[in-house]
This record gives C-alpha cells, structure tokens and sequence, in this order.
C-alpha cells in the first residue's frame, strides 16, 4: 500500500511562510518529532588523514564531473530544444536508435577490434572505464534501446530512475569484479586495469579497500548492486516477497505481467481450447475481487456474499424434454476445430504507477496550511496515491469534531486549486477522514495490465472482466457473471464508452464464443460497429430501437426455454447444468427429438438505455425488469448504459432490480442519487474516474476505469473474427415480435374488438384512453383491446403517454373486419 507519512516539516507547516495561527494545535506525544541529528566526534585517528585525502580526491573528481555534466547537458539542451517540439513518440525512438547506434559502435571497437579514429577512442574510453566488462556494454544497449521504443508513455522520472538504478548496480558489478581481480591500481600498469573492472571499478573499489579490507568493501559493493536492482525494477524492499510472488504467479500462468517486469517481452501463448474448459465455479456468491499482488493487505474493497444456495442442486433422472422447449436455442457450435484467444501481448501496458511525487507533497502542505490557518488540531498523517486521485488521510486530535474539518471542504478546494474534493468521513476501516483530491499527474490505467494482473489470471471464469484500479492502485476485476446486472451511467465524455468497450474486450480475450454470447444493442449507431462480426455475436449489431425492443422480448423467451430446460432437469443454475450435460451426467431420454447442450452465457449490452426507452418504454422496462428478476440462474446477463440517468429512463422498477452500478462523472447531483442512491459521482473528474457500487454495498468504491485504444480493439476484433464466423440467429428482434400475439383467444371479446378497431382506423387515434370513454370498458379491458390490435398490426406498438400509430387506412377498414371475423 503506498501509504505515507508526511515529513514532519510538511506536518508543522513550516515551509508555506504563512503566519503561525493563534492557538497552536498540540501535537499528539505518540507523533514522531524531527529527530535532532547527532555528529559524532571525529576522531583523530591514523586514518583520519588518509580519509582526508580520498575526501578531497572524491571532491576533486566529483567537479570535474559536473564540469563535464553540464557541458554535455548544455549541447544536449541546445539540440533539445528544438527536439522539444517533436512527438513524444518519435523523441524516444530517437533516443534509443541513438542508443542502438553506440551500442553498435562499441561492439564494432570492442569485439571487432575494427580500426579508425573515432573507434580507438570508444575502446579506449570503454575498455578503460570498465575493463572486462566491456564486451557486454552492446549488449546492454539493446534492451534499453528496444524498452523506450515499445513502451509508450515512460515518463521522464522512470528514465531517470532506470538510470540512477543502472549506474549503482554497474558500479556495484565493476567494484567486485575489480576485487576479484585482486584490486589492481593504475600505477601497477593500465593493462591490469583493462582486465579487471577498469577505472570505475578501481574508483568504486580500491580506495575503500585500503581503507575497511577488500571483504568489507565487497560486502558493501553487494549491497550497492542489490539496491540498484531494486531501484531499476521500482521494488521497494518491503514489497520484495510480493514481486516473487508476482514472478512466480506469472511464471505459473500463461500469461506475463508487466509489472513482474516483463513487460519488453511477448507473453506465452494463450491455453488451447481444450486446456481452457473448465469446471464452472460456484454461483451463489457475489463477489468483486481486487489484487494488488498481496493478499495479505486488507483490502476496502467489498467482497459481497449473496445468499447461498439452500441446498445444493439434486441429479434426477433425466425427465423427458417439456414439449415447448425448442432444441438449443442458441447454435453452441460455432467454433470448427480449434479457437485460440487473443493473445495478451494485443493489449498494451499502462504507464507505471507514481506511488508518491513532488505534487502530492505539495497538496499534504496545503492541507497543513489550511488545518493550521483554521486553527484545527488535525494532521495529515500519510497519502495513498492512485492513478487519478490521490487520498489524504486526516487524523483529528482528541476531542474535535469531524465537521470542523468537513465544514473546510470549499477552503481545502481553494488551497489544492481543484473543484472536485471528496471528502470521505471516515474512510472504511480507519479512524481518519480521506481527503480524495485529483492528481495534477496521472497514471493511465490500460485494460491489458489490468488483465494481466494476478487478479485476473488467478480466475479463469469467462465473464470475469477489468474495470481498472481503484485508489490504493489496486486491480479492480468483476465478474459479470455475479454482479448480475449492471447499470452504466455518467455524462457524455466521462468514460461510458471506454467502460463498455472494457468489458466486451474483456470478454473477447477471455471467453470463447461457446462459452459467452453477445447481444450488442446500438441505437447511437456509433459506439459499438467496429465489433460487427466477432463469432461472440448472435445477431448482427442492433441499431433500430424498435428491433431492440423486440430483442429484449426474444431474450425473455430464451430465458422462459432455458428455465424449461432447467425445470425438466431439476438442475437450479446454468454452471449446473452444463456441468451435468458436459460429464454426460445428463441427456434426453433415448428417441426424445431433444437434445441437451450446455447453454452458453448470454450478455446482453445495451448502449443508451434513453433511446429504446423513448420508443417503446413500457415494453423495454417489462422486457428489462423480468430479465432482471430472473435471468440470473439461465445465465443471462444485463449491462445498461446511459448518459441520461434521469427517472424517466432509470425508472424506479429498472433501478429496484439491477443491482450493481457504475458511475462515470455526473454533470449534476441528483444524476448522481439516481444511479448510486447517494452523491459523489458529481465530484467525480471524468476520463474514467468511477465509482462502483457492487450488488449489495452500500460504500461505492472509486476507481479508474481502465483504458482500451480503438487500435487494440480493432486488433483484437481482427483475431476474433480471423477464428471463427459468427452463426447468427435469425429470429431475434423479428420472430420473437410475434411472440406478441399474446391473446391469439379474442374469445367473447370479438364484437368489443370490431367496434374498437372501426373507432380507431376511422379516428385514426391510437389511445386506449378513447377506448375507455366511447366503449364505456375499463383500464384493463382497453389495454387488452390495444394489444389484440398491436399483434394483429392495427396499430404500432406503445409510445407511452402519446396515442399509437393507427397502421390500417380507414379505405382497408372492411378487409380487417372481414379478417378478424373469419374463423
Ligand atoms: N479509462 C480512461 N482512461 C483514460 N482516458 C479516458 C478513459 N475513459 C475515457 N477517457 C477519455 O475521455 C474521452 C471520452 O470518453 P468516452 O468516449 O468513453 O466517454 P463517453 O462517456 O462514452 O462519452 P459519450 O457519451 O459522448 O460517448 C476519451 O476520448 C478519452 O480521452
């Protein structure tokens, strides 16, 4: 966990130059105080002059230096700055082809031997720093050079602390083998040198030897290459085990984590199909796991347990097929031979994440100054920096009040420059109030590091997908599976989109096409073409609301087949039955036409909830609430999106039955209550700064959501579709329409039928309410006459509060009567 203490300077204020405020705050005992450093006598010893001398040699050597430093740095700047304007991208490729081109000229001077001016001197400044450990200087530039040409957005402070981490390690290296060479000085004869670890390693090792013995010396020179090593992979050394760990789990699973250190390396090859059945897990439990690659940490995200399962499901004997059950409504076979996944390496890496930077110092300072100018006993005890807020933590002294700090909420705004300050009193499970204040400089979270992570990689369920890191820089997974229904909301430009592309990406890299099928629902038109095609797919990309609608009803009749299915089997949940249907525990009695298949998991994404609630809403939030209330155990599940989460759209009965939810930035607060029920997500700074609220937490966690390029897609898309064609089925979103012809019995209600479609073709006005007053009929019986018309394509289906499109002309109006009457 990246938690900090403050320096004490930061705590007591001292560097804001502000005035000290007129009732000093006391400071607790149990705070640790400046510590007053004590020099040591000196000792006039023997040593002591020799000591002076190598003091003055090291300062001698250090101004020659930084003469030498700043000469090259000037030219460097000069060049520089008109490199200042080029792409990023191409400055750091041509740092590492000008890396690239020294490594080659070294290796032309060192292991050639080849002649020419400018390669005597390159052997001779190379052999002569590092003597036998020049050979493998090329070598060295090779990683390097390929590591600032592949990773996109290494930041300036990773190179340099690359650098600082390399130059102790090197230092540490040349000093032991220069020892192992018997510490040779230069006045023995420069030839010794060259052997041994050159003039770095005679400077990092031979005075030092003279002085404490050579094993000391070595000791030390470990010890220095050790702490190379840790600065060079960002390894501070209390996370040591859990990079081995890290190392390990990446070694075990097939695929390779950036963060193990890996990242300049193509991961291994996804698992075979066949290596990648699996055994379904449990279903009664809801979770939301997160990994930060210890689990030994506690972790604030919520780990919701729903009701078990009472009992556990029993094995009858196979029943005969109910009657209305059609064979698999789902075509299960789509993939011929073998269906390889994406392979990881499709997703890039994010950038490494800062645990602590000169801007949190910053904000801890002035939060002091304003605790300190109010006068309040409080202290920002440490910080715990995420990607894209950093959360200060405050203690209060004994006997203040939490709403002496809350109440300075627009002060702290005003003294960190940020409007959206969240206050959180208290964080869960500390006694301290969080301050979440945004970074000035963030981290981008990518979809492939948060696949990669052991969060991920340690489950293998294929409706397991990223959602990104929440504010400990922890990896925030969720499956789908277990939420059971999700409802996506924020404003336009606050990372819906990305969110959803997360997700059927997610799936796509995950789950082949016989374990999870897709309905992607698109009124927008926009978002989400660019998946047209993938096998996951059971129908082309809907982009006509109407159709939507109509979708959503084939989905209820899919979920009314499966739980037949479930039903004649005595099976409770899908994972059961197909369990049983796959051991071949479960089949149809011999000559029964219908077979057993496991049912694949069906995700249904709706992107703009607003749009199909426009055209038919009474028919989407039937179809959504019964989805809702029972597609859980069929293994069908809901993500809704909208950037209108007004109540109109996310209705109360919608609302009462998705459990989960997601929020991006709201542009106002009663958005906010609308989809969390609480505020906070109009606090929140956008670009895919969430907050998500699993089913049955009432705490919302915040989290970047994690980021996925069009270009990944697009690749990952292309694999897909390069494995396996989609078998699309024909009667979503048309013949389940007719599934509409609910009351196909007219039964006493003809004559009431006839007088009802004779008012409306004549009026041409569709509205039951009419219905009600001129056939003096109830609510219910105008409804039902309303309906009778729909499916027999009289009228258009409901809009609402708005009377329905009269379909017949008043001219066809005796053929209808004629047809309705006919037996
Ligand atoms: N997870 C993320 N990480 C980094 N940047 C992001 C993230 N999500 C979104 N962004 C940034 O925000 C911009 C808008 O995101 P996105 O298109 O997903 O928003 P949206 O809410 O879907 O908007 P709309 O409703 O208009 O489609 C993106 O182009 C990107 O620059």
């Amino acid at each position: 966990m990246a938690t900090r203490a403050p320096k004490p300077s930061q705590r007591s204020g001292g560097g804001t130059g502000r005035k000290p405020p007129a009732r000093r705050p006391a400071t607790p005992p149990s705070r640790p105080r400046r510590s007053t450093r004590q020099t040591p006598p000196r000792q006039q010893t023997s040593e002591g002059a020799v000591a002076m001398l190598f003091t003055w040699l090291g300062r001698a050597l250090l101004l020659v230096w930084r003469l030498l430093a700043h000469t090259v740095g000037f030219l460097v700047r000069t060049v520089g700055r008109g490199a200042r304007d080029l792409d990023p991208d191409l400055r750091r490729d041509g740092i590492g082809m000008i890396l690239l081109a020294t490594g080659l000229l070294i290796a032309a001077a060192v292991w050639w031997d080849s002649e020419g001016p400018l390669l005597d001197v390159t052997r001779t400044v190379v052999v002569g720093a590092v003597g036998a450990f020049s050979p493998v200087i090329p070598l060295l530039c090779l990683p390097f050079a390929w590591r600032l040409m592949r990773t996109p957005g290494t930041r300036p402070t990773d190179s340099g602390r690359i650098a600082i981490g390399s130059a102790a390690l090197l230092t540490g290296l040349l000093g032991l083998i220069h020892i192992g060479h018997g510490t040779p000085w230069p006045s023995a004869g420069m030839e010794k040198i060259h052997k041994a670890g050159g003039l770095v390693g005679f400077a990092a090792s031979g005075p030092l030897s003279l002085l404490i013995t050579p094993w000391l010396t070595g000791a030390l020179l470990f010890l220095l290459m050790l702490f190379g090593l840790l600065v060079v992979t960002a390894t501070p050394v209390r996370r040591i085990p859990e990079r081995f760990r890290h190392l390990l789990s990446s070694l075990m699973t097939t695929d390779a984590s950036p963060s193990a250190g890996v990242d300049i390396l193509d991961p291994p090859a996804p698992k075979t199909p066949r290596q990648r059945r699996r055994t379904p897990r449990p279903h009664a439990d809801t979770e939301t796991r997160t990994h930060a690659g210890d689990h030994e940490r506690p972790y604030d995200t919520p780990v919701v347990e729903a009701a078990p399962d009472p009992e556990p499901p029993t094995r009858p004997d196979p029943a005969p097929a109910p009657a209305t059950a059609e064979q698999l409504s789902i075509p299960t076979r789509v993939v011929d031979g073998d269906y390889a996944l994406p392979p990881p390496r499709l997703l890039n890496p994010g950038t490494p994440p800062k645990h602590r930077t000169k801007a949190n110092e910053a904000v801890v300072e002035a939060l002091t100054g304003v605790l300190q100018q109010f006068a309040v006993d409080a202290h920002v005890t440490g910080f715990t920096r995420g990607p894209t807020v950093t959360r200060y933590e405050i203690e209060l002294g004994p006997a203040v009040k939490v709403e002496k700090v809350t109440a300075l909420a627009k002060n702290i705004s005003l003294a960190v420059k940020s409007a959206d300050v969240r206050i959180l009193s208290p964080i869960p499970g500390k006694s301290a109030i969080g301050v979440e204040i945004p970074n000035t400089d963030k981290d981008l979270v990518s979809l492939g590091d948060v696949l990669r992570s052991p969060a991920a990689t340690s489950d293998d369920h294929p409706m397991l997908v990223g959602l990104g890191k929440d504010v400990e820089g922890t990896d925030v997974v969720a499956n789908l599976a277990r939420m059971p229904h999700v409802l996506i909301a924020g404003a336009t430009g606050a990372g819906k989109s990305t969110c959803i592309n997360g997700l059927i990406t997610s799936i796509m890299m995950r789950a082949l096409p016989d374990e999870v099928r897709l309905i992607l629902i698109d009124p927008k038109r926009v978002e989400l073409t660019m998946y047209e095609g993938i096998p996951h797919l059971i129908t082309p990309i809907i982009t006509d609301p109407k159709k939507a609608a109509d979708a959503l009803q084939w989905v209820v009749g899919e979920m009314d087949r499966r739980y037949d299915d479930l039903a004649a089997s005595g099976f409770r949940h899908i994972d059961d039955f197909n369990a049983a249907v796959r051991s071949g525990e479960l089949t149809t009695p011999p000559g029964s036409e219908h077979t057993y298949e496991p049912y694949p998991y069906l995700l249904v994404v709706v992107d703009e909830l607003a749009d199909l609630m426009m055209v038919a809403p009474r028919d989407v939030e039937d179809a959504v609430v019964r989805i809702t209330q029972l597609a859980r155990a069929a293994g069908i599940h809901l993500v809704l999106a909208t950037q209108r989460p007004s109540v109109d759209v996310v209705t109360g009965l919608i609302k009462a039955n998705v459990p989960s939810r997601l929020a991006f930035a709201t542009s106002s607060l009663s958005d906010s209550r609308v989809i969390l029920d609480q505020p906070g997500a109009e606090k929140l700074v956008g670009k895919g700064d969430a907050l998500f609220l699993p089913m049955g937490s009432s705490k919302p966690i915040r989290l970047q959501n994690a980021w996925v390029s069009e270009k990944e897609i697009r690749a990952v898309v292309d694999h897909c579709k390069k494995q396996a064609r989609p078998a699309y089925r024909e009667d979503v979103g048309a013949a389940e329409a007719k599934k509409k012809e609910i009351d196909e019995e007219i039964g006493d209600d003809l004559d009431l039928l006839l007088q009802a479609v004779e008012l409306v073709v004549t009026t041409q006005f569709g509205s039951t309410s009419m219905l009600q007053r001129k056939l003096r009929v109830g609510f219910a019986k105008a409804g039902r006459l309303m309906d009778l018309m729909e499916s027999r394509d009289i009228v258009g289906p409901s809009e609402g509060s708005k009377a329905r499109e009269v379909l017949v002309k008043p001219d066809d109006l005796p053929q209808v009567l004629a047809s309705l009457r006919a037996p």
